[in-house]
């Protein structure tokens, strides 16, 4: 809404403008991050739901992406938030590479990839602690991929190698399943997918399934509906970005902001995942923190030109767009 309580229509923007910029290593499962740049009457947007979001899964990331457009951002608590690095599924020189460029005290390390062996995820983060130093906290991210007994077999062997560990991040696909790991480990539980993709997202903390809530901005509908979803829930959150370029990284930061409470470094260092960035000025960390912005910084026309794609994928983001903003 706008500052008329008016929602913004496309045909209020301004600008659209479709890019892809390659990650550096593979993450999620993919190797270019694509979106939509939204230009509106109060700011700049980012719609960018993943591939294996449908469109209805897809309102949400727009509404986000409007809500930027509208400047309807709330009042910050504070000016910048402490973030953690993001390592993904790399060898554990690489590992330790990133973490020690990243000036984070915080690691967040993929682990459990489909596919690859379990020794590698013990020899990454034996090589992130190396990196971080016995003062600095480790959590890792294993995206659902085990169930309840490998969870416990494998949170226990990950505790031991990264000389501790922070939390774990939805170690298992159900509420249910979280709740069973979280009674047989002594390793906080994280939820992220459980409250994102949940029709729910207040299920977690009814069923006692974690001990921190992991916000998404852009997949819960927008900074203030992640904000009711935070107060609702009653849990410690992390604020967690979707990859996106500074643009959409923006409303994350907005977010984190927002929260009463932040005792965690958010997941919000992922500009370093990416080859580039539509903006100037990417939102960097310096020192491990993030300022919080008042609103998105505007996108450089040279690099939005230079990470414009190809007809057919600008066509097919534009027709998403228009099919998702129809079930607004
Ligand atoms: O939280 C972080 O450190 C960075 C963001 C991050 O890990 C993710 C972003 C988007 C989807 C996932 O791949 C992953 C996550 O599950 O949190
Ligand atoms: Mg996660």
């Amino acid at each position: 809404m706008d500052g008329n309580g008016k929602r913004i229509e496309l045909a209020d923007l301004d600008a659209v403008r479709v890019y892809g910029i390659p990650m550096r290593n593979r993450f999620r499962g993919i190797t270019v991050r694509q979106g939509v740049l939204l230009g509106g009457p109060a700011g700049w947007g980012e719609f960018c739901p993943f591939e294996d979001y449908g469109d209805a899964e897809s309102v949400p990331w727009l509404a986000t992406a409007l809500e930027a457009c509208a400047g309807d951002w709330p009042e910050p608590v504070r000016d910048s938030v402490p973030v953690n690095c993001t390592v993904p599924v790399v060898p554990p020189e690489q590992a330790h590479a990133i973490v020690a460029a990243s000036g984070c005290s915080t690691a967040k390390v993929k682990v459990a990839e489909p596919g690859r062996p379990a020794a590698e995820d013990l020899d990454r983060l034996v090589a992130v602690r190396d990196a971080l130093g016995a003062s600095g906290a480790i959590r890792v991210d294993a995206n659902a991929a085990w169930d309840v007994d490998t969870a416990v077999a494998r949170i226990r062997e990950l505790d031991r190698a990264a000389g501790g560990l922070e939390y774990v991040e939805q170690p298992c696909p159900s509420i249910d399943e979280l709740a069973a790991v979280r009674r047989r480990v002594d390793v906080r539980i994280a939820a992220d997918e459980s409250i994102r993709r949940a029709d729910d997202p207040l299920r977690v903390a009814v069923a006692g399934a974690a001990d921190v809530a992991v916000l998404k901005a852009a997949p819960l509908g927008g900074v203030r509906r992640a904000l009711r979803v935070a107060d609702a829930c009653g849990l410690p959150c992390v604020v967690s970005s979707a990859v996106e370029s500074s643009i959409g990284l923006a409303a994350q930061l907005a977010l984190a902001g927002a929260l009463p409470e932040l005792p965690f470094a958010c997941g919000l260092g992922t500009i370093a995942l990416l080859e580039g960035d539509v903006v100037a000025d990417s939102l960097v960390p310096v020192d491990g923190r993030l300022p919080v912005p008042r609103r998105a910084p505007e996108p450089d026309p040279a690099l939005v030109a230079a990470a414009t794609p190809t007809a057919d994928v600008q066509r097919r983001w534009l027709d998403r767009l228009i099919r998702v903003h129809e079930l607004l």
